[in-house]
């Protein structure tokens, strides 16, 4: 296993000796998966520390006025962030498999291209051209209801959060949750731990689950429980860009 130097992003080599094929088997039974080490602690604080920079962001969102929660996030402009352009171009190149796999046994026609660039330029001609990587800041008190991040027709059914902050130390609280609505059936909940710069992989707003009379699609959202004290920071990476 290779770790990011302090204040390096893991570079593309790095990623690959994660453990992919335990995210992949976690992805298709829980449609979560941890991806460890993402960031070293130093990228994390840099990545936090960017949020008062308003020439970093092209809009902030405070998220009580909307009903999404407490808490604000904003995202960024373009050029991102070197780290957050590095980590979405390479987590895209892995995850675009698992997503063609998902869509096909969901019987849907979406195909996802390759790279990110290519995904991008769909985004872009289906009037999708504002970028989509967010930040996000919570303080005691705050939460993030459940939700999908969809932000129009082209969805790419995987997304990614980054936690920067470090539990137990710089906040506690706070836990990262999904829910599963399943076809005529009550809805199942997961809670995923991280440490600071753990990743946690997820669908976006369905999954394939295997039944006993075929695949089936299951409704998944995500939130965020609420934070008891202290502040937490997270990035998030979404591939499908915005109208
Ligand atoms: O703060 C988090 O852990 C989740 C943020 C979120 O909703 C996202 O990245 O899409
Ligand atoms: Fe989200």
């Amino acid at each position: 296993m290779f770790f990011p130097r302090e204040g390096e992003v893991m570079t593309e080599p790095t990623l690959h000796a994660l453990d992919w094929p335990r995210i992949e088997r976690d992805l298709d039974a829980y449609g979560a998966a941890v991806a460890p080490n993402l960031l070293a602690p130093d990228a994390c604080r840099a990545l936090a520390a960017l949020y008062p920079d308003d020439q970093s962001f092209r809009s902030t969102v405070v998220m009580a006025r909307h009903g999404f929660g407490r808490g604000e996030y904003k995202y960024f402009a373009e050029p991102l962030p070197a780290v957050v352009g590095a980590l979405r171009q390479t987590l895209y190149r892995r995850l675009a498999p698992v997503a063609d796999r998902w869509s096909a046994a969901m019987g849907r026609a979406d195909r996802f291209p390759a790279d990110l660039d290519a995904f991008r330029a769909l985004c872009r001609a289906a009037g999708q051209g504002k970028p989509t990587p967010l930040l996000l800041r919570y303080r005691a008190g705050d939460y993030n209801c459940l939700h999908q991040d969809v932000y129009g027709a082209l969805v790419f059914p995987l997304q990614v959060a980054v936690l920067l902050s470090a539990p137990g130390r710089d906040f506690s609280g706070g836990a990262f949750v999904l829910t599963e609505q399943r076809p005529r059936m009550q809805s199942r909940v997961e809670v995923v731990e991280l440490g600071q710069g753990d990743g946690v992989i997820f669908a976006v707003r369905e999954r394939p689950v295997e039944g006993t009379r075929g695949v089936y699609r299951v409704a998944l959202r995500h939130g965020v429980s609420r934070i008891r004290s202290g502040e937490r920071y997270t990035v998030g990476i979404i591939f499908h860009d915005a109208a």
